[in-house]
């Protein structure tokens, strides 16, 4: 079938290629040696002409053609490189978790060991305790493949976290003491702004050593990367909610199933958890305002779905309606140990709230709320096997980068494929719900549920 030549004419729009920091760049002397996967046995290096990725090798950012007169933009394709710029017996790598948990923390850092020590011989590993706070006030922890053999199959991180204390100036001095030469930095939005300070600071004293940032975060608030590590999992957990709140509701007369999933500024696990499920009535997320009274609002939309099917189930993102819940003037100033705003609890207002407007409008009829807050239990769990096959791909993918020279650069997949990408523009990258694609109309047309917009 002929193709029309102004339907494809954007295709050959030039590409711009997001250049990376590389540690030659300030590090004076540094020489290329080859790598040792040459003569590891699993490896064909020989008989794969292309074994080893070249700066050629790119995964553009949008594989749509999407008709926008923007620049098109790729970045460097992970995996090994011929030349490492590391001699392995003399690596000291560095790794730390920071920030809230997630699904697959663990088999991370289980395959940066494993794979350092056996893809190119590195000895010297280290586990920075309790987050960024760990680098100046702990001893550093020796890892090494037995000792992590079995971290893949726990939740939870083997090394804990923290929030805040972030010390740029002890965290870089330690860096230096403890003579680390890679540092592998795993956490969410707040944890890769600050790898990009620490960066920064490296740079700005001619440190050889390379840093990599790899993107955790269950809420998917971090853009560019397709979606982090454990949030299929965190998507799994949520339905056994969902659907002990669909029983609960189901079982009850006007029974309403309240669920509260993650999510502190983006919907992502509230929307994808009620795609899947197919239970839910409405999906309430941060980046959509709503109200409960009156012509358009969620009391009239349960009135109506109870009187149709006599249940109704409601999952709310932890963020969502921030705004119209009350708080007193200390409330409104409380931040968790990072500078976080402290949120209320939606749930528990939105159980009153429901309450009180049943027994206003219908004082006679029966009525039950049922809240579900599985918030913890979504996260605290080990990765399920695509989760897990994911954190193998991203460490070794980190690995490579890191033994090539790269430096300031995050690890992660886009359009399913592995790049690196500069850290500060994953620092700067959210990544809110786009309420105004097909996804979020798929999932109205599922739920049917109000747009919250005052006609
Ligand atoms: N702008 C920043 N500059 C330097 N460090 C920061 C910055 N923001 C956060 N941090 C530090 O990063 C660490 C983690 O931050 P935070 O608690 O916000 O979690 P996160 O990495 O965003 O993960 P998540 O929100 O997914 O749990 C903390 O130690 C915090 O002090
Ligand atoms: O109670 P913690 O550990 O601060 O974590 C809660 C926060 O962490 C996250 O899971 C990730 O940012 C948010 O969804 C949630 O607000
Ligand atoms: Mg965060």
């Amino acid at each position: 079938m002929a193709v029309s030549e102004s339907n494809i004419s954007n295709l050959f729009k030039p590409i711009y290629v997001k250049e990376l920091h590389h540690l030659t760049h300030y590090v004076p002397n540094l020489e290329a040696r080859p790598n040792p996967l040459e003569h590891n046995t699993y490896f064909q290096t020989h008989q794969l002409d292309t074994f080893y990725y070249t700066e050629s090798d790119v995964v553009l950012r949008h594989i749509a053609n999407d008709h926008s007169p923007s620049p098109r933009f790729a970045y460097h394709r992970a995996g090994p490189r011929r030349d490492i710029y590391f001699e392995p017996s003399h690596v000291r790598a560095a790794i730390v978790t920071c920030g809230g948990l997630c699904p697959g923390l663990n088999t991370v850092m289980r395959e940066l060991v494993v794979g350092l020590w056996h893809l190119y011989g590195v000895r010297h590993i280290f586990g920075v305790t309790g987050g960024y706070r760990g680098f100046y006030s702990s001893e550093p922890l020796p890892l090494n493949p037995k000792l992590v053999h079995h971290w893949h199959t726990m939740g939870g991180t083997l090394l804990q976290t923290s929030r805040g204390g972030f010390d740029l100036h002890n965290i870089v001095d330690a860096i230096h003491n403890h003579s680390f030469n890679q540092v592998y930095i795993i956490g969410g939005d707040g944890t890769m702004r600050g790898a990009v300070a620490v960066f920064d600071e490296i740079q700005r004293r001619k440190l050889n050593v390379a840093v990599v940032g790899i993107p955790k975060t269950v809420d998917n608030d971090v853009g560019i990367i397709d979606k982090s590590f454990g949030f299929q999992t965190a998507i799994e957990m949520a339905q056994q909610a969902i659907s002990a709140a669909h029983v609960e509701a189901e079982s009850a007369v006007n029974g309403i199933g309240l669920v509260k999933l993650m999510g502190r500024s983006t919907g992502h696990i509230a929307l994808h958890a009620t795609l899947s499920s197919r239970d839910v009535d409405c999906c309430l997320i941060p980046e959509i305002d709503f109200y409960l009274e009156g012509k358009g609002g969620l009391f009239e939309f349960l009135d109506q779905r109870l009187k149709e099917n006599g249940h109704a189930v409601l999952v709310v993102a932890e963020g969502a309606g921030q705004d119209i819940i009350p708080r007193t003037d200390s409330q409104k100033e409380e931040r968790d140990e990072s500078g976080n705003l402290v949120f209320l609890d939606v749930g528990v207002w939105l159980k009153s709230e429901l309450k009180k407007w049943w027994a206003r409008d219908h004082p006679d009829e029966l009525f039950t709320v049922k809240y579900i807050d599985p918030t913890y239990m979504i996260r605290a769990v080990h990765a399920n096997a695509t989760d897990n096959l994911y954190c193998t791909l991203l460490a070794h993918s980190a690995i490579h980068g890191i033994m090539a020279g790269y430096t300031g650069f995050v690890a992660g997949p886009i359009n399913g494929n592995y790049a690196y990408i500069p850290l500060e523009d994953v620092a700067r990258a959210n990544n809110p719900v786009n309420t105004k694609d097909h996804t979020w109309s798929w999932v109205r047309s599922v739920t049917n549920q109000p747009d919250f917009l005052r006609s």
